[in-house]
């Protein structure tokens, strides 16, 4: 099957250092819903692994994450496509976790849910976490430079990175190639 996970603030959403608190917050970067869209009618999954730490943090409820999400299955949809599994981490940094990236347990619980091994598939992020988490579990780290991905382009990035300037950019290469 042709799985393609992606992180979201940052990468599908405008991200900010004040954690995105509310449906209003959660602002979609510049085709990035059409690029969602049109992965999904090209036959490909779209999965999403997110870090929702702001949960743990008290700044947004499970209510209000599950309202982003609606909202971005809904975005989605309206363009004719559809996304797959959305899974987030909704612990706080000393939790010890075992699904906070950088830790892989996110990819693990997609590719168990869609019964695929994760070797070469895209895990799209753009924080060296989300690279990191890839490499733990063979599949192809790509980074995007929207959201804090430029400011991780010049951290020492796991080898055979790829880089892009952004999710349209990646749907483009994805659908064409
Ligand atoms: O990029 P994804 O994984 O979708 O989500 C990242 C968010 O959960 C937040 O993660 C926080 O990191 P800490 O969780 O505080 O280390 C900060 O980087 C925030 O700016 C950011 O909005
Ligand atoms: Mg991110
Ligand atoms: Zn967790």
């Amino acid at each position: 099957m042709k799985l393609l996970i992606l992180d979201r603030d940052g990468v599908i959403n405008y991200d900010s250092d004040a954690y995105i608190k509310s449906v209003a917050e959660w602002m979609p970067l510049p085709g990035s819903i059409e690029a969602i869209a049109q992965l999904s009618k090209a036959g490909w999954t779209v999965a999403v692994a997110t870090n929702q730490s702001g949960i743990a943090r008290g700044y947004y409820d499970l209510t209000t994450l599950d309202a982003m999400h609606a909202r971005l299955r809904e975005l989605v949809a309206e363009q004719g496509g559809e996304v797959g599994l959305i899974v987030y981490c909704p612990h706080g940094p000393d939790e010890g976790c075992d699904c906070r990236k950088p830790k892989p347990g996110m990819l693990k619980t997609i590719a168990a849910h869609y019964n695929v091994t994760l070797a070469n598939v895209w895990f799209v992020g753009d924080s060296l976490g989300d690279l990191e988490a890839a490499k733990a579990v063979d599949s192809q780290p790509v980074l995007v430079k929207t959201g804090k991905g430029e400011k991780t382009q010049g951290k020492t990035l796991p080898v055979g990175t790829l880089i892009f300037d952004d999710l349209a950019a990646i749907a483009a290469e994805l659908i064409h190639n």
